[in-house]
Formats: C-alpha cells, structure tokens, sequence
C-alpha cells in the first residue's frame, strides 16, 4: 500500500507546535520518508482566544478540539494531534482517537522564584495557576499558600514567575521538556501528592472514525501501554463527569500486562480528597478507571459537583 501525503492539524501554540512536530518525525521514520511529506497546517482554536478567564469559566468542553475536529470533517486535515490532557470525554461521532503517541513523563513540575522548591516558599506565598486541580493540591500540601489565576502559555506562565508577579507555578514536566526548557523546573513533584491530570503527557491523534487509510499509516507510531493507561484515565474522567469545574487527578501505570489506576477528586480547597485504586489486565483499563470513579461516587452521593 503506498503512503498517502497526509495533511497534519494542530494549534499554533509552541507546545501545540513541538508535539505535531515531533509526531511528524515519528511518522516520518516509521514509514522511511522525509517529514515534509506531512502537511503542517495551523487552526486557531476558541481555546486559545481565551487569556483572562479560567477555562473553567469559558465553559464548555472541546474548546481546544472544535476547530480541529471541524477540520477534520471538512477534510482539510487528515489527522489532529492533541495533549491528551485537553481532549474531552466526548468527541464527535465523527471523530476517533486513533491512539497515543509513548508518553512522556507524566509529573508536575514546580517552578519557584529564585530557584525555591514548594518546601522553601515563605508563608503565604503566591502560586499562580490555571488548575483547579493543581491550586487544590497545592492548598493539601501548604494550606497556607496562595493561589490565583495565571493563564497563557507555557512560556507566559515561567516569565511570570521571573518577573515576581507570582512566587512560583506548577507546569506539566512532558511540556517544559518538549520546549526544552525542563532545565526551568526548580523541583519534580512526587506523584502521591500531586497526582497528575488524566491523560498529561500523552500525545494523543484524532482522525475521521471512517479514515482506514490514516488510521493504517499512524499505526506504527502508536503506542499500546499508553494507549491502555489513557483508556483507564478517561474511562475515570467520563464516569466522574469531570465537568472541569472539579479537581480531578488520575494515572494509570502500566507494566507488562498489568495496570493500576489511582485516581481522584479533591475538594477545591483541598481539605478533603476522595481517592481510588484499582488494578488489573491491560485488557480491562476502561473498567478499570471506570471501577474507580464509581468507588469514589458510592462516597460522594451529591456526584464530584458538590467538591467545588
Ligand atoms: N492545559 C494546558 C496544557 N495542556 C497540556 C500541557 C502540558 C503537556 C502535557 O500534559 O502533555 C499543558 C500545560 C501544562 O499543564 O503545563
């Protein structure tokens, strides 16, 4: 079967940029041609319009998909590549994810003025971030901290903290490494007390659900055991109906044919947390991560709303 010169989607931003450049290479290598046989095309998406709100507030799930799915309905573009961290539960029907690209180290990083880890900052120190989940976890680990807004992108968010508007901020260590600027992270939080958003440094690629053709050339680049473990982490989120408005944390670590899901939800001021794990075949991730949300909705009658 001969390769066809697909045409890639993907937002403008440079993490938006160094992921669909990356999943190019990849391709690339896997099919033996040189990367300008993929199309890079650019699509402004609602999502990046937005800078003063939380997204939280924009409302509405998809703000970083819509224009890409469009795209890819309207076949100007053949396939989308995502963060999976900002891919909602529900796509249109259109629309599947063909899989996941190997995930990067799914941590938190903490960026501290002056070089200062978490530990070091004074009291009432000020942490900006847009996470709900991260202000949330910050507030478990230091209640004594402060937390406000700071959105844009990556690079926005660390001249911030250079700049003394904020103390410090937390950013996913998969995007500062992909930017080359991992070297900025003061401190790697460990995984017990800042469990990370589903699906954080999974690339994830979205392609029309009826595209045999582009589903049979990505197919090479995907990875199975991430592919298992964003099965568990968004089979958790769709079960908790994470609306967004709720802090939400899940990972699922695959070894071999195992995997164990911790997940999740966290009062907004982090005084109290309600978590899961569940363990099992590879084969079972959705029911895994599914298992595990209803663990959590057995003790949360009122459903994750009533958190926030
Ligand atoms: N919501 C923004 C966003 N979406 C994906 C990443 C990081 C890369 C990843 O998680 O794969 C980020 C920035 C951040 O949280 O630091």
């Amino acid at each position: 079967m001969s390769l066809p010169s697909l045409t890639i989607g993907t937002r403008g931003s440079p993490l938006a940029l160094a992921q669909t450049q990356e999943t190019r290479a990849r391709l690339a290598a896997a099919h033996g041609v040189a990367p300008d046989h993929f199309r890079i095309v650019v699509i402004r998406t609602s999502g990046d319009a937005i800078q003063d709100r939380a997204l939280a507030e924009a409302g509405g799930k998809g703000l970083f998909t819509r224009e890409l799915d469009l795209a890819l309905i309207a076949r100007e573009i053949d396939f989308a590549v995502h963060s999976s961290k900002d891919l909602p539960t529900e796509l249109p029907e259109e629309i599947a994810i063909a899989g996941y690209l190997p995930r990067e180290d799914p941590r938190d990083a903490f960026i501290g003025r002056g070089g200062a880890r978490l530990v070091e900052l004074p009291e009432g120190a000020v942490i900006g971030t847009a996470s709900l989940r991260r202000a949330a976890q910050v507030k478990r680990f230091r209640a004594d901290l402060k937390t406000v807004l700071l959105r844009g992108n990556v690079e926005t968010r660390l001249a911030k903290v250079e700049s003394g508007a904020v103390d410090g901020t937390l950013l996913a260590l998969a995007g500062l490494r992909r930017l080359g600027l991992e070297s900025r992270a003061t401190e790697i939080l460990p995984l017990d007390a800042f469990l990370p958003a589903a699906g954080q440094g999974a690339i994830g690629i979205a392609c029309r659900a009826s595209d045999d053709a582009t589903y049979a050339a990505l197919a090479p680049i995907l990875d199975a055991a991430t592919c298992a473990a964003l099965n568990a982490e968004r089979a958790f989120l769709k079960a908790l109906d994470g609306s967004c408005r709720t802090p939400i944390a899940g990972l699922a670590v695959v070894e071999g044919d195992s995997l164990r899901f911790h997940g999740e939800a966290l009062q907004s001021d982090g005084g109290c947390t309600f978590a899961a794990r569940q363990e099992g075949g590879v084969a079972q991730a959705a029911s895994l991560g599914a298992g595990a949300a209803r663990e959590i909705l057995r003790r949360l009658p009122g459903g994750v709303a009533s958190l926030s």
